[in-house]
């Protein structure tokens, strides 16, 4: 019987990229589950293959070997149990729709009716503060503004997981901070279930419950962190608290061994 709190199992994942130059092996052996609920956040050097990872988890490419399941069902291709947020906020917003437009797109391709429609659009939009913005087409929004459409559009959806690749890496420090704080709070007034990629050390552990730092590329999860932090955050009082620049200071270091690759694998 599967362990009915895990919502993703991955099991020895493995992904060599063939190409006529030679082969690269972006993903060595990965391993790790995640519960229901859970935040967790993925780090790693530059080009460990965070994004090669969450595009298998994604069911977005197929691994070279080993297992992805979701609720106990292997996952064989883009699941809608699973919604993805990416960097390029801009690139993933239609720009002759309105952010209303934008947000309901996908849902189309839902049985549901009108009305249910418009409310699962309506709440998510509300969810990410900006209702005053939904008949405005995204070019007439700030980045941050874009990025909170894109995860409107994510949340309508209810996707089991919400998976996140460097989602905030584009905009200016302000808004990301209101970014990351939006997040921690669809997570524990929605219960959604976040994956989390970032390159900032300090992100990960300030929205993490875990941190999984990979190792460099052939990549495995050499540590898998837990944020022992209070589950109240706030971007002055818990950046301030000196457990936070242990645990930071803990990634950074266990970061700086993978790039010297003075890590053994499991
Ligand atoms: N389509 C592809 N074909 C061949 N190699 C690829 C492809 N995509 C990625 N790679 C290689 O796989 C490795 C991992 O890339 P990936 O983009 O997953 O890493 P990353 O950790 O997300 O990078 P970054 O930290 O720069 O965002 C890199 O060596 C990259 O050059």
């Amino acid at each position: 019987m599967p362990d009915r709190s895990t919502l993703l199992r991955v099991e020895h994942l493995r992904k060599v990229y063939e190409s006529t130059n030679g082969d690269v092996e972006a993903i060595g052996d990965i391993s790790f589950t995640m519960r229901s609920g859970e935040l967790v956040c993925i780090v790693g050097p530059s080009g460990c293959g965070k994004t090669t990872l969450l595009k298998c988890l994604a069911g977005l490419l197929r691994p070279t070997s080993g297992l992805v399941e979701m609720d106990g069902e292997p996952v064989t291709g883009p699941s809608p149990a699973m919604a993805v947020v990416f960097q390029e906020y801009g690139r993933s917003l239609y720009p002759w729709l309105t952010v209303r437009g934008n947000v309901e797109l996908p849902l189309r391709h839902k049985r549901l009716s009108r009305q249910e429609r418009d409310k699962l659009v309506s709440d998510a939009i509300e969810a990410v503060g900006l209702a005053h913005a939904a008949r405005s087409h995204p070019w007439q929004l700030s980045g941050g503004m874009q990025q909170r459409v894109a995860i409107a559009r994510a949340i309508a959806y209810q996707p089991e997981v919400l998976i996140m690749d460097e989602p905030f890496a584009a905009v200016d420090a302000q808004t990301r901070a209101d970014l990351e704080d939006l997040v921690r709070e669809l997570h524990a007034n929605r219960k959604i279930s976040v994956l989390f990629v970032t390159h900032d050390i300090d992100e990960s552990v300030y929205l993490g419950e875990r941190v999984l730092v990979l190792s460099a590329s052939p990549t495995w999860v050499q540590e898998d962190l837990t944020v022992d932090l209070p589950p109240q955050r706030d971007q002055i009082s818990t950046r301030a608290l000196p457990r936070f620049t242990e645990l930071r200071t803990h990634v950074y270091d266990q970061i700086q061994r993978a790039k010297r690759g003075q890590t053994v694998a499991p």
